[in-house]
Protein backbone atom coordinates (compact mmCIF):
# COMPACT_ATOMS: atom_id res chain seq x y z
CA UNK A 1 0.00 0.00 0.00
CA UNK A 2 2.13 2.92 -0.88
CA UNK A 3 -0.31 5.65 -0.58
CA UNK A 4 -0.35 4.76 3.49
CA UNK A 5 3.42 4.40 3.48
CA UNK A 6 3.60 7.87 1.36
CA UNK A 7 1.21 9.32 3.78
CA UNK A 8 2.79 7.80 6.98
CA UNK A 9 6.27 9.86 5.74
CA UNK A 10 4.44 12.63 4.79
CA UNK A 11 3.30 13.22 8.51
CA UNK A 12 6.37 12.30 9.71
CA UNK A 13 7.91 15.07 7.92
CA UNK A 14 5.73 17.33 8.54
CA UNK A 15 5.37 16.45 11.91
CA UNK A 16 9.57 17.18 11.94
CA UNK A 17 9.01 20.25 10.54
CA UNK A 18 6.24 21.35 13.48
CA UNK A 19 8.97 20.09 16.01
CA UNK A 20 11.58 22.58 14.12
CA UNK A 21 9.42 25.42 14.62
CA UNK A 22 8.28 25.22 17.82
CA UNK A 23 12.18 24.44 18.83
CA UNK A 24 13.00 27.81 17.13
CA UNK A 25 10.32 30.07 17.98
CA UNK A 26 11.30 28.64 21.93
CA UNK A 27 14.78 29.41 21.32
CA UNK A 28 13.56 32.83 19.82
CA UNK A 29 11.56 33.13 23.20
CA UNK A 30 14.79 32.45 25.32
CA UNK A 31 16.86 34.53 23.48
CA UNK A 32 14.21 37.34 23.66
CA UNK A 33 14.25 36.41 27.11
CA UNK A 34 18.19 36.73 27.18
CA UNK A 35 18.18 39.73 25.56
CA UNK A 36 18.41 42.94 27.61
CA UNK A 37 19.47 46.52 26.89
CA UNK A 38 22.33 48.20 28.09
CA UNK A 39 22.74 52.06 27.89
CA UNK A 40 25.32 54.12 27.78
CA UNK A 41 25.43 57.51 27.73
CA UNK A 42 28.98 59.31 26.41
CA UNK A 43 29.45 62.81 27.87
CA UNK A 44 31.74 65.57 28.30
CA UNK A 45 32.22 69.19 26.43
CA UNK A 46 32.31 69.78 23.28
CA UNK A 47 35.46 68.34 21.34
CA UNK A 48 36.16 66.20 24.30
CA UNK A 49 36.24 62.49 22.13
CA UNK A 50 32.32 61.24 22.49
CA UNK A 51 32.15 60.75 18.83
CA UNK A 52 35.56 59.21 18.47
CA UNK A 53 35.16 56.66 21.25
CA UNK A 54 31.56 56.05 19.55
CA UNK A 55 33.22 55.01 16.64
CA UNK A 56 35.99 53.01 18.25
CA UNK A 57 32.64 51.08 19.91
CA UNK A 58 31.54 50.75 16.18
CA UNK A 59 34.99 49.43 14.70
CA UNK A 60 35.21 46.78 17.91
CA UNK A 61 31.43 45.07 17.70
CA UNK A 62 30.34 46.01 14.20
CA UNK A 63 33.23 46.75 12.04
CA UNK A 64 31.45 45.80 8.89
CA UNK A 65 28.93 49.03 9.19
CA UNK A 66 32.33 51.49 9.51
CA UNK A 67 33.19 49.75 5.92
CA UNK A 68 30.20 50.45 4.47
CA UNK A 69 30.18 53.80 6.02
CA UNK A 70 33.48 54.70 4.91
CA UNK A 71 32.25 57.10 1.39
CA UNK A 72 30.08 59.20 3.27
CA UNK A 73 33.10 60.34 5.59
CA UNK A 74 35.12 61.34 2.50
CA UNK A 75 32.82 64.60 1.84
CA UNK A 76 33.70 65.54 5.45
CA UNK A 77 37.87 64.65 4.87
CA UNK A 78 37.11 67.20 2.37
CA UNK A 79 35.59 69.78 4.91
CA UNK A 80 38.17 69.45 7.38
CA UNK A 81 40.85 70.30 5.17
CA UNK A 82 39.33 73.04 3.40
CA UNK A 83 38.21 74.59 6.46
CA UNK A 84 41.78 74.12 8.07
CA UNK A 85 43.19 76.12 4.54
CA UNK A 86 40.82 78.87 5.63
CA UNK A 87 41.70 78.67 9.26
CA UNK A 88 45.82 79.73 8.00
CA UNK A 89 44.33 81.65 6.05
CA UNK A 90 42.32 84.07 8.14
CA UNK A 91 45.08 83.90 11.26
CA UNK A 92 47.98 84.59 9.37
CA UNK A 93 46.22 87.46 7.49
CA UNK A 94 45.15 88.87 11.05
CA UNK A 95 48.91 88.25 12.04
CA UNK A 96 50.53 90.02 9.44
CA UNK A 97 47.86 93.06 10.02
CA UNK A 98 48.13 93.19 13.87
CA UNK A 99 51.64 92.18 14.31
CA UNK A 100 53.40 94.00 11.64
CA UNK A 101 55.34 96.25 14.26
CA UNK A 102 55.43 94.43 16.87
CA UNK A 103 59.16 93.78 18.22
CA UNK A 104 58.53 90.06 18.04
CA UNK A 105 58.59 91.19 14.10
CA UNK A 106 61.86 89.57 13.89
CA UNK A 107 60.20 86.36 13.39
CA UNK A 108 58.55 87.53 10.48
CA UNK A 109 60.05 87.65 7.23
CA UNK A 110 59.16 90.60 5.30
CA UNK A 111 58.64 88.89 1.86
CA UNK A 112 56.16 86.43 3.93
CA UNK A 113 52.80 88.70 3.02
CA UNK A 114 53.42 88.73 -0.34
CA UNK A 115 54.60 85.13 -0.58
CA UNK A 116 51.51 84.38 1.39
CA UNK A 117 48.67 86.19 -0.72
CA UNK A 118 50.08 85.13 -3.87
CA UNK A 119 49.24 81.43 -2.41
CA UNK A 120 45.84 83.03 -0.98
CA UNK A 121 44.98 83.99 -4.83
CA UNK A 122 45.14 80.68 -6.08
CA UNK A 123 43.15 78.91 -3.00
CA UNK A 124 40.06 81.36 -3.58
CA UNK A 125 38.02 78.77 -5.23
CA UNK A 126 38.61 76.40 -2.97
CA UNK A 127 38.36 78.56 0.42
CA UNK A 128 34.74 80.19 -0.75
CA UNK A 129 33.26 76.53 -1.50
CA UNK A 130 33.41 76.47 2.51
CA UNK A 131 30.23 77.84 3.31
CA UNK A 132 28.35 75.49 0.95
CA UNK A 133 29.51 72.80 1.47
CA UNK A 134 29.07 73.34 4.92
CA UNK A 135 25.26 73.81 4.63
CA UNK A 136 25.46 70.33 1.76
CA UNK A 137 26.80 68.07 4.47
CA UNK A 138 24.31 69.66 7.35
CA UNK A 139 21.57 69.52 5.23
CA UNK A 140 21.03 73.01 5.70
CA UNK A 141 21.42 72.79 9.49
CA UNK A 142 22.85 75.95 10.40
CA UNK A 143 23.80 77.04 14.39
CA UNK A 144 23.53 80.55 15.15
CA UNK A 145 27.17 82.18 16.27
CA UNK A 146 30.47 81.47 15.34
CA UNK A 147 31.79 80.35 11.29
CA UNK A 148 30.73 77.54 9.67
CA UNK A 149 30.56 73.87 10.85
CA UNK A 150 29.21 71.09 9.79
CA UNK A 151 26.61 69.45 12.53
CA UNK A 152 24.99 65.98 12.12
CA UNK A 153 21.98 64.29 13.50
CA UNK A 154 21.87 60.82 13.62
CA UNK A 155 21.47 58.95 9.94
CA UNK A 156 23.52 61.83 8.22
CA UNK A 157 25.48 59.05 6.34
CA UNK A 158 22.40 58.20 4.41
CA UNK A 159 21.82 61.95 3.50
CA UNK A 160 25.23 63.01 2.62
CA UNK A 161 26.31 60.96 -0.45
CA UNK A 162 25.15 57.58 -2.05
CA UNK A 163 27.09 55.14 -1.16
CA UNK A 164 28.90 54.21 -5.10
CA UNK A 165 32.81 54.96 -5.60
CA UNK A 166 33.28 58.32 -6.67
CA UNK A 167 35.62 58.65 -10.00
CA UNK A 168 37.01 61.92 -11.09
CA UNK A 169 35.14 61.30 -14.34
CA UNK A 170 31.68 61.60 -12.32
CA UNK A 171 32.85 64.56 -9.99
CA UNK A 172 31.37 67.20 -12.51
CA UNK A 173 27.73 66.36 -11.91
CA UNK A 174 27.17 65.22 -8.79
CA UNK A 175 24.45 62.69 -8.35
CA UNK A 176 21.07 62.53 -9.74
CA UNK A 177 19.32 63.31 -6.61
CA UNK A 178 21.27 66.63 -6.62
CA UNK A 179 23.40 65.94 -2.96
CA UNK A 180 27.02 65.82 -2.92
CA UNK A 181 26.82 68.55 -5.61
CA UNK A 182 29.18 70.91 -3.91
CA UNK A 183 30.94 67.84 -2.28
CA UNK A 184 32.06 66.79 -6.07
CA UNK A 185 33.41 70.91 -6.52
CA UNK A 186 35.37 70.36 -3.25
CA UNK A 187 36.64 66.82 -4.67
CA UNK A 188 37.56 68.06 -7.81
CA UNK A 189 39.01 71.93 -6.61
CA UNK A 190 41.18 70.00 -4.04
CA UNK A 191 42.69 67.76 -6.55
CA UNK A 192 43.81 71.03 -9.02
CA UNK A 193 44.93 72.86 -5.32
CA UNK A 194 46.76 70.60 -4.00
CA UNK A 195 50.07 71.11 -4.60
CA UNK A 196 49.24 75.17 -3.34
CA UNK A 197 47.46 73.91 -0.40
CA UNK A 198 50.87 72.12 0.48
CA UNK A 199 52.97 75.10 0.03
CA UNK A 200 50.64 76.61 1.89
CA UNK A 201 50.85 74.51 4.94
CA UNK A 202 54.97 73.85 4.56
CA UNK A 203 55.55 77.41 4.21
CA UNK A 204 57.76 78.82 6.88
CA UNK A 205 55.20 81.63 8.10
CA UNK A 206 52.90 78.83 9.04
CA UNK A 207 55.42 76.59 10.84
CA UNK A 208 56.58 79.69 12.64
CA UNK A 209 53.36 80.61 13.78
CA UNK A 210 52.70 77.48 15.20
CA UNK A 211 56.21 76.92 16.58
CA UNK A 212 54.77 80.28 18.38
CA UNK A 213 51.47 79.23 19.53
CA UNK A 214 49.78 82.42 17.39
CA UNK A 215 48.00 79.87 15.08
CA UNK A 216 45.37 77.60 16.65
CA UNK A 217 44.19 75.45 14.76
CA UNK A 218 41.70 72.15 14.62
CA UNK A 219 43.21 69.33 16.24
CA UNK A 220 42.20 67.15 12.85
CA UNK A 221 43.85 69.80 10.26
CA UNK A 222 47.48 68.95 10.36
CA UNK A 223 46.95 65.65 10.18
CA UNK A 224 44.47 66.07 6.95
CA UNK A 225 47.14 68.86 5.59
CA UNK A 226 49.93 66.50 5.91
CA UNK A 227 48.39 63.89 3.67
CA UNK A 228 46.63 66.04 1.78
CA UNK A 229 48.33 64.39 -1.30
CA UNK A 230 46.57 61.12 -0.79
CA UNK A 231 43.03 62.68 0.25
CA UNK A 232 43.26 64.70 -3.10
CA UNK A 233 43.61 61.40 -5.14
CA UNK A 234 40.55 60.10 -7.39
CA UNK A 235 39.39 57.00 -6.11
CA UNK A 236 40.35 57.95 -2.33
CA UNK A 237 38.58 56.23 0.09
CA UNK A 238 38.94 57.30 4.00
CA UNK A 239 40.82 54.87 6.01
CA UNK A 240 39.88 54.35 9.53
CA UNK A 241 42.73 56.73 10.81
CA UNK A 242 41.26 59.25 8.75
CA UNK A 243 37.56 58.49 10.05
CA UNK A 244 39.06 58.82 13.77
CA UNK A 245 40.72 61.94 13.23
CA UNK A 246 37.35 63.79 11.39
CA UNK A 247 36.32 66.62 13.42
CA UNK A 248 32.31 66.68 12.59
CA UNK A 249 30.28 68.41 15.50
CA UNK A 250 27.31 66.36 16.94
CA UNK A 251 24.12 68.00 17.15
CA UNK A 252 21.44 66.78 19.76
CA UNK A 253 21.65 63.21 20.75
CA UNK A 254 22.54 60.15 18.09
CA UNK A 255 21.99 56.99 19.18
CA UNK A 256 23.91 53.76 17.91
CA UNK A 257 23.35 50.13 19.25
CA UNK A 258 24.89 47.23 18.56
CA UNK A 259 24.21 43.36 19.21
CA UNK A 260 26.66 42.18 21.85
CA UNK A 261 27.31 38.76 23.55
CA UNK A 262 28.73 37.98 26.59
CA UNK A 263 28.98 34.87 28.74
CA UNK A 264 26.60 33.05 26.55
CA UNK A 265 24.01 36.25 26.54
CA UNK A 266 22.55 38.54 24.11
CA UNK A 267 23.02 42.41 25.18
CA UNK A 268 21.52 45.29 22.85
CA UNK A 269 24.21 48.07 23.88
CA UNK A 270 22.94 51.22 23.20
CA UNK A 271 24.99 54.30 23.37
CA UNK A 272 24.08 57.93 23.31
CA UNK A 273 26.57 60.04 22.14
CA UNK A 274 25.59 63.58 22.78
CA UNK A 275 26.82 66.75 21.26
CA UNK A 276 27.78 69.66 22.65
CA UNK A 277 24.28 71.19 23.52
CA UNK A 278 24.01 70.26 27.39
CA UNK A 279 20.22 70.93 28.20
CA UNK A 280 19.39 68.23 25.66
CA UNK A 281 21.41 64.89 28.21
CA UNK A 282 18.79 65.40 30.80
CA UNK A 283 15.79 63.01 29.51
CA UNK A 284 18.16 60.54 28.51
CA UNK A 285 20.21 60.07 31.95
CA UNK A 286 17.76 58.51 34.19
CA UNK A 287 17.66 54.77 33.04
CA UNK A 288 21.50 54.68 32.04
CA UNK A 289 23.31 51.56 32.93
CA UNK A 290 26.03 53.60 32.69
CA UNK A 291 27.83 56.82 31.74
CA UNK A 292 31.02 57.55 30.31
CA UNK A 293 32.33 60.64 30.44
CA UNK A 294 35.33 62.64 28.59
CA UNK A 295 37.63 64.76 29.70
CA UNK A 296 40.40 65.76 27.11
CA UNK A 297 43.22 66.81 29.81
CA UNK A 298 45.16 68.17 27.03
CA UNK A 299 42.77 71.26 27.02
CA UNK A 300 44.67 72.69 29.90
CA UNK A 301 45.87 75.50 27.60
CA UNK A 302 42.27 75.91 26.01
CA UNK A 303 39.53 78.59 27.00
CA UNK A 304 36.09 77.93 25.75
CA UNK A 305 34.73 79.53 22.83
CA UNK A 306 31.46 80.79 24.09
CA UNK A 307 33.60 82.15 27.33
CA UNK A 308 37.11 82.76 27.16
CA UNK A 309 37.29 83.44 30.48
CA UNK A 310 36.73 79.66 31.57
CA UNK A 311 40.04 77.14 31.34
CA UNK A 312 38.73 74.14 29.59
CA UNK A 313 40.25 71.98 32.75
CA UNK A 314 37.56 73.82 34.61
CA UNK A 315 34.53 73.58 32.27
CA UNK A 316 35.08 69.50 32.48
CA UNK A 317 35.58 69.95 36.19
CA UNK A 318 32.44 71.21 37.01
CA UNK A 319 30.19 68.87 34.41
CA UNK A 320 31.67 66.10 35.91
CA UNK A 321 30.65 67.51 39.13
CA UNK A 322 26.78 68.19 38.16
CA UNK A 323 27.01 64.33 36.20
CA UNK A 324 28.14 62.85 39.50
CA UNK A 325 25.76 64.51 41.94
CA UNK A 326 22.70 64.31 39.24
CA UNK A 327 20.38 62.26 42.12
CA UNK A 328 18.94 60.29 38.71
CA UNK A 329 22.31 59.29 37.63
CA UNK A 330 22.74 57.09 41.60
CA UNK A 331 22.07 53.70 40.08
CA UNK A 332 24.48 54.28 37.24
CA UNK A 333 28.29 52.85 36.71
CA UNK A 334 30.32 55.81 36.25
CA UNK A 335 33.39 55.47 33.58
CA UNK A 336 35.99 58.51 33.58
CA UNK A 337 38.49 58.55 30.36
CA UNK A 338 41.17 60.79 30.40
CA UNK A 339 41.47 61.78 26.96
CA UNK A 340 43.51 63.42 24.48
CA UNK A 341 47.23 62.04 26.12
CA UNK A 342 48.55 62.13 23.36
CA UNK A 343 48.27 65.81 23.24
CA UNK A 344 49.04 66.46 26.75
CA UNK A 345 52.68 64.63 26.41
CA UNK A 346 53.29 66.62 22.55
CA UNK A 347 52.37 69.66 24.58
CA UNK A 348 54.16 68.72 27.86
CA UNK A 349 57.32 68.27 25.16
CA UNK A 350 56.95 71.71 23.79
CA UNK A 351 57.38 73.24 26.92
CA UNK A 352 53.79 74.23 27.26
CA UNK A 353 53.96 75.29 31.45
CA UNK A 354 50.76 74.15 32.76
CA UNK A 355 51.50 76.00 36.53
CA UNK A 356 51.43 78.68 33.37
CA UNK A 357 47.13 78.46 33.10
CA UNK A 358 45.89 76.22 35.73
CA UNK A 359 48.22 77.91 38.95
CA UNK A 360 47.30 75.69 41.66
CA UNK A 361 49.48 73.23 39.66
CA UNK A 362 52.02 74.99 41.69
CA UNK A 363 56.18 74.05 41.24
CA UNK A 364 55.28 70.63 40.64
CA UNK A 365 57.17 69.01 37.87
CA UNK A 366 56.30 69.77 34.23
CA UNK A 367 56.30 65.82 33.45
CA UNK A 368 53.39 64.22 31.64
CA UNK A 369 53.21 61.20 34.89
CA UNK A 370 53.04 64.67 37.00
CA UNK A 371 50.26 66.40 35.41
CA UNK A 372 48.44 63.12 34.23
CA UNK A 373 47.85 62.29 38.21
CA UNK A 374 47.54 65.40 39.21
CA UNK A 375 44.19 65.71 37.01
CA UNK A 376 43.42 62.07 37.92
CA UNK A 377 43.26 62.95 41.35
CA UNK A 378 41.31 66.28 41.02
CA UNK A 379 38.49 64.17 39.28
CA UNK A 380 38.63 61.14 41.26
CA UNK A 381 38.28 63.86 44.14
CA UNK A 382 35.06 65.32 42.86
CA UNK A 383 33.65 62.07 42.52
CA UNK A 384 34.52 60.96 45.79
CA UNK A 385 33.29 64.07 47.50
CA UNK A 386 29.77 64.96 45.55
CA UNK A 387 29.49 60.98 44.11
CA UNK A 388 25.91 59.84 44.24
CA UNK A 389 26.21 56.96 42.53
CA UNK A 390 26.99 53.24 44.78
CA UNK A 391 29.36 52.11 42.58
CA UNK A 392 33.03 52.57 42.55
CA UNK A 393 34.16 55.09 39.50
CA UNK A 394 36.92 53.75 36.68
CA UNK A 395 38.71 55.67 35.68
CA UNK A 396 41.15 55.35 32.30
CA UNK A 397 43.91 57.56 30.46
CA UNK A 398 43.14 57.37 26.87
CA UNK A 399 44.30 58.04 23.26
CA UNK A 400 41.61 57.99 21.58
CA UNK A 401 43.02 57.65 18.67
CA UNK A 402 45.03 54.53 18.83
CA UNK A 403 43.08 52.06 17.43
CA UNK A 404 45.08 49.02 19.76
CA UNK A 405 44.95 50.96 22.89
CA UNK A 406 41.54 51.85 23.09
CA UNK A 407 40.39 48.35 21.88
CA UNK A 408 41.73 47.65 24.53
CA UNK A 409 40.13 49.56 27.51
CA UNK A 410 36.75 48.93 25.17
CA UNK A 411 36.85 45.00 26.59
CA UNK A 412 37.64 46.26 29.80
CA UNK A 413 34.53 48.44 29.95
CA UNK A 414 32.41 45.81 28.39
CA UNK A 415 32.84 44.02 31.37
CA UNK A 416 32.38 46.26 33.92
CA UNK A 417 29.74 47.71 32.63
CA UNK A 418 27.88 44.50 31.80
CA UNK A 419 28.91 43.49 35.88
CA UNK A 420 27.08 46.79 36.72
CA UNK A 421 24.51 45.60 34.70
CA UNK A 422 23.99 42.32 36.12
CA UNK A 423 24.22 43.79 39.93
CA UNK A 424 21.70 46.07 38.76
CA UNK A 425 19.09 44.14 37.14
CA UNK A 426 19.31 41.68 40.42
CA UNK A 427 18.89 44.94 42.54
CA UNK A 428 15.67 45.36 40.85
CA UNK A 429 14.41 42.14 40.66
N1 LIG B 1 44.97 63.85 19.41
C1 LIG B 1 43.79 63.38 19.80
N2 LIG B 1 42.68 63.80 19.19
C2 LIG B 1 41.50 63.27 19.61
C3 LIG B 1 41.41 62.32 20.67
N3 LIG B 1 40.10 62.02 20.85
C4 LIG B 1 39.42 62.73 19.93
N4 LIG B 1 40.26 63.49 19.18
C5 LIG B 1 39.92 64.43 18.10
O1 LIG B 1 39.21 65.50 18.67
C6 LIG B 1 38.24 66.01 17.76
C7 LIG B 1 36.89 66.09 18.45
O2 LIG B 1 36.42 64.80 18.75
P1 LIG B 1 34.86 64.41 18.71
O3 LIG B 1 34.80 62.95 19.01
O4 LIG B 1 34.24 64.93 17.48
O5 LIG B 1 34.34 65.26 19.97
P2 LIG B 1 32.85 65.27 20.57
O6 LIG B 1 33.01 65.16 22.05
O7 LIG B 1 32.00 64.26 19.90
O8 LIG B 1 32.39 66.76 20.20
P3 LIG B 1 30.87 67.34 20.01
O9 LIG B 1 30.16 66.45 19.05
O10 LIG B 1 31.06 68.72 19.48
O11 LIG B 1 30.24 67.35 21.38
C8 LIG B 1 38.27 65.06 16.56
O12 LIG B 1 38.99 65.68 15.51
C9 LIG B 1 38.99 63.83 17.06
O13 LIG B 1 39.72 63.19 16.03
C10 LIG B 1 42.62 61.91 21.30
O14 LIG B 1 42.65 61.12 22.26
N5 LIG B 1 43.78 62.48 20.83
MG1 LIG C 1 30.34 64.46 18.73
Amino acid sequence: MPGVVENDQARRVSKAIDDDIKREREQIKKRQKQRKDVKVMLLGQAESGKSTLQKQFQLYHASQTLDRERPSWRPIVYFNAIKAVRTILDELDWDFTTHANREDEAYLDPNWPAQISRIRHKLLPLITIEDSLASELSSGVTVAGGRSGVFVRAGWQSVVTSTRSWPVADMHGGNSSGQGVVANMAARLLAELQYDAAELWQHPAVKTLLRMRRLRLDESAAFFLDEVHRISEPDYLPTTDDILHVRLQTLGVTEHSFDINFGGNHYTWILYDVGGARHAWVPYFDDATAIIFLAPISAFDQYLEEDPRTNRIDDSLQLFTSTCSNKLLKNSSMVLMLNKTDLLKKKLQAGVMVKKYITSYGERENRYEDVAEYFRAHFAQVHKRKGVQKQELYIHFTSMLDVRATQRIIVDINEAIIKSYLGQSMLVS
